[in-house]
């Protein structure tokens, strides 16, 4: 069932990379899709900090005995590093090999099955492409899939029915175990930042969680072009599964871009701008980007974790007071606050810039 009278967000239509990577034999990429020098990527392997980015045990956060260390490693991570790999999570490698099979061969069903699960003009979700405003601005070496999950009552019918049927299934039992998840997570960092445990719940009790599988086809001039532009996550949370052990996820980290090295069923957890106004700036949403090769495709899955559209966000309650702090963020409900991030193109962080009040 969907939603009456919800409100859409749109982006303009754009061609499917991976239809253009197979129909013609390319040795240079399209100028729409070469960026400015300033843009283009360095593809220098200068990895040195990739060791440091922290990994978090899920098992011993939830555990009593080792529970003190673990909240604080989470602690720091939110507050250093914005971004951390989880491990230990419960979901079974199996099924997520299931799943990283079954979003590949997605992409690869025949351009006449996808179609009937493009975008539709003025609407944001199915294969196609977000935050493209202008027929001027670049354009991402990447397609994508977007899909609301949860709540139930927001899912696209006419979407969510047309998705092969075991693919379907698959999609439905991910989302509710990576939900469980990003709630521990957040119960969690409640926990250690002395936010009060019903206001936290009170944010993310109905859930706003979506879907969007990239894919990022082999590209000939892989230094040209940009995978996904430079963004900061609009979400609370992200829960990203890089699909097929393949590099292209960079952070920026005191001014450098880091590589988020895959680890094989591990999953890539950040902190989205939602709980960085949330936490009223104690944990920081982090510049990312996805970068793309010559010889193989790429696939990554981001789970998306926001509040309901209705819901206001703002600095919580029980934070401020504690901490007697000026308040850095405007209140606003969620939908609201992606109203703006969705009319814009992506630059980097500069959407939160405009929502602070100092
Ligand atoms: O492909 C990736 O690893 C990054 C994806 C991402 O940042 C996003 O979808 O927001
Ligand atoms: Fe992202």
């Amino acid at each position: 069932m969907e939603e009456e009278g919800e409100r859409q967000w749109s982006s303009l239509i754009v061609p499917s990379v991976l239809e253009m990577v197979k129909e013609k034999n390319l040795t240079t990429v399209p100028s729409r899709y070469v960026r400015s020098d300033q843009e283009k990527p360095e593809l220098l392997d200068d990895s040195s900090l990739s060791s440091e980015i922290p990994l978090i045990d899920m098992k011993r956060l939830c555990s009593v005995s080792a529970m003190d260390s673990e909240l604080q490693k989470l602690d720091l991570a939110c507050k250093d590093w914005g971004f951390f790999q989880l491990i230990n999570h419960g979901i079974d490698s199996s099924f997520l090999d299931k799943l990283e099979t079954e979003a590949q061969d997605f992409f690869n069903l025949s351009m006449e099955e996808k179609k009937k699960l493009w975008q539709r003009n003025g609407e944001f979700e199915g294969f196609g492409q977000v935050n493209v405003v202008s027929e001027d601005q670049k354009l991402d070496w990447g397609d994508m899939f977007i899909l609301t999950t949860q709540p139930i009552r927001s899912r696209k019918s006419h979407l969510f029915s047309k998705l092969p049927p075991s693919f379907r299934e698959t999609v439905e039992t991910y989302s509710s175990e990576v939900k469980n998840i990003a709630k521990i997570l957040f119960a969690k960092m409640a926990n250690v930042l002395e936010i009060k445990r019903e206001e936290m719940e009170d944010l993310f009790d109905d859930v706003w969680q979506s879907i969007k599988i990239n894919y990022y086809p082999p590209c000939p001039q892989p230094d040209q072009v940009i995978g996904l532009t430079p963004h900061s996550d609009a979400a609370g949370l992200t829960i990203l599964l890089q699909v097929n052990q393949v590099e292209g996820l960079q952070i920026k980290k005191d001014g450098k871009w880091v590589v988020v090295k895959p680890l094989l069923h591990a999953l890539v957890v950040n902190v989205g701008e939602i709980l960085e106004i949330i936490t009223n700036g104690r944990y920081r949403s982090v510049e990312h980007r996805a970068v793309v090769n010559s010889e193989k495709e790429r696939l990554s899955i981001a789970m998306f974790h926001s509040p309901g559209k209705e819901t206001v966000i703002g600095p919580a309650k029980s934070l401020a007071e504690k901490h007697q702090k000026q308040r850095l963020f405007k209140n606003m409900t969620t939908q609201e606050f992606f109203d703006a991030f969705f009319t814009q193109k992506l630059n980097g962080k500069s959407h939160l810039d405009d929502l602070m009040t100092i």
